[in-house]
């Protein structure tokens, strides 16, 4: 048995979206895993350390010194501090094994490539639609279901669920600014929401959705009102 089995998981995981605006991340390792984290930490906002013995090309271009920063090739647990979420990406399994105990002692987040339930968090297979952001886990049972149900679900919400999103988020901001009844508005929000918007995006047919909308909305938001949000929240997503 190894030194770290006893953290096996017995409750289901928690599901949440991070900001990592500002947060220190650091990746062990630098191989075709190590890149892909490293990838999505940067698009999300992190800054990186990154310890490997090898990198790749990418991976080597990358590394600015600022907000990819190279620490070397050795890895040591001091490569922690300060740090808030660690990546176990080497394909060293007692390595990887080794810094997921020094996660947990000093109680820093850690996703562990080889052995998940050794870590404390898995990253989701996920896409976005402007807003709106749909993640698949299997709780590290399955990649390969989590990125199958993943492209099934890019085939159901395509793109027209960017503009919808931002309609109906624009539409909720003006609703509260003109009724402070809360039942009330939640039941206009459900209403407009079970309308069939993403259909009507789909085929083009604007006039007939801002023409529902306003049915629905009447007493609070003018139809010239609804057009000019629809049409700021079609550019915006265009
Ligand atoms: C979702 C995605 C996100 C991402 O990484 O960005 C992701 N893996 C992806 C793809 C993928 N990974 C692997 C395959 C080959 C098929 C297969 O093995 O199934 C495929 C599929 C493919 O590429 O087709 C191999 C693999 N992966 C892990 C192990 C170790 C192990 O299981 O022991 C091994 C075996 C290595 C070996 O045996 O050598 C572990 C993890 N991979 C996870 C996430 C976490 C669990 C997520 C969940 O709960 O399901 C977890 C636990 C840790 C982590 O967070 O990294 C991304 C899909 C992106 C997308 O396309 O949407
Ligand atoms: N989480 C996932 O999605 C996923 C997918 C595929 C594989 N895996 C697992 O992740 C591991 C890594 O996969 P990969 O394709 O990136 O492997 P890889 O062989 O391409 O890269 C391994 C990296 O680890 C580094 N490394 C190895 N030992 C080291 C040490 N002692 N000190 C510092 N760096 C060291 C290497 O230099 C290299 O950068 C695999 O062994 C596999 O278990 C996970």
């Amino acid at each position: 048995m190894s030194r770290v089995d006893a953290q096996k998981h017995t409750s289901p995981m928690y599901p949440i979206f991070l900001s990592l605006e500002d947060r220190v991340c650091l990746v062990v390792g630098g191989g075709a895993v190590g890149e892909r984290k490293v990838r999505k930490l940067l698009e999300h906002g992190a800054h990186v350390r990154l310890v490997a013995r090898d990198l790749t090309p990418w991976l080597k271009d990358a590394a600015d010194g600022k907000t990819l920063l190279y620490l070397g090739s050795h890895y040591a647990a001091h490569h922690m501090d300060g740090v808030d979420l660690v990546f176990a990406a080497t394909n060293d399994e007692t390595l990887n094994e080794h810094i997921a105990a020094d996660a947990k002692l000093r109680r820093v987040w850690c996703n562990m490539a080889s052995s998940p339930h050794l870590g404390s968090c898995v990253v989701p297979a996920s896409f976005r639609r402007g807003p709106l952001t749909i993640a698949v886990a299997t709780e590290g049972l399955s990649p390969a279901v989590a990125r199958r149900v993943r492209q099934r679900l890019e085939e159901q919400f395509g793109p027209e669920w960017e503009p919808c999103l931002r309609f109906l988020g624009a539409l909720r901001r003006h609703i509260q600014k003109q009724s402070r009844d809360s039942a009330l508005n939640q039941e206009l929000f459900r209403r407009v929401a079970d309308l069939p918007l993403t259909e009507w995006i789909r085929r083009e047919r604007f006039s007939e959705m801002i023409d529902a909308v306003s049915a629905v909305l009447h007493d609070l938001v003018p139809r010239d009102r609804v057009a000019w949000l629809w049409e700021k929240a079609w550019s915006t997503s265009c």
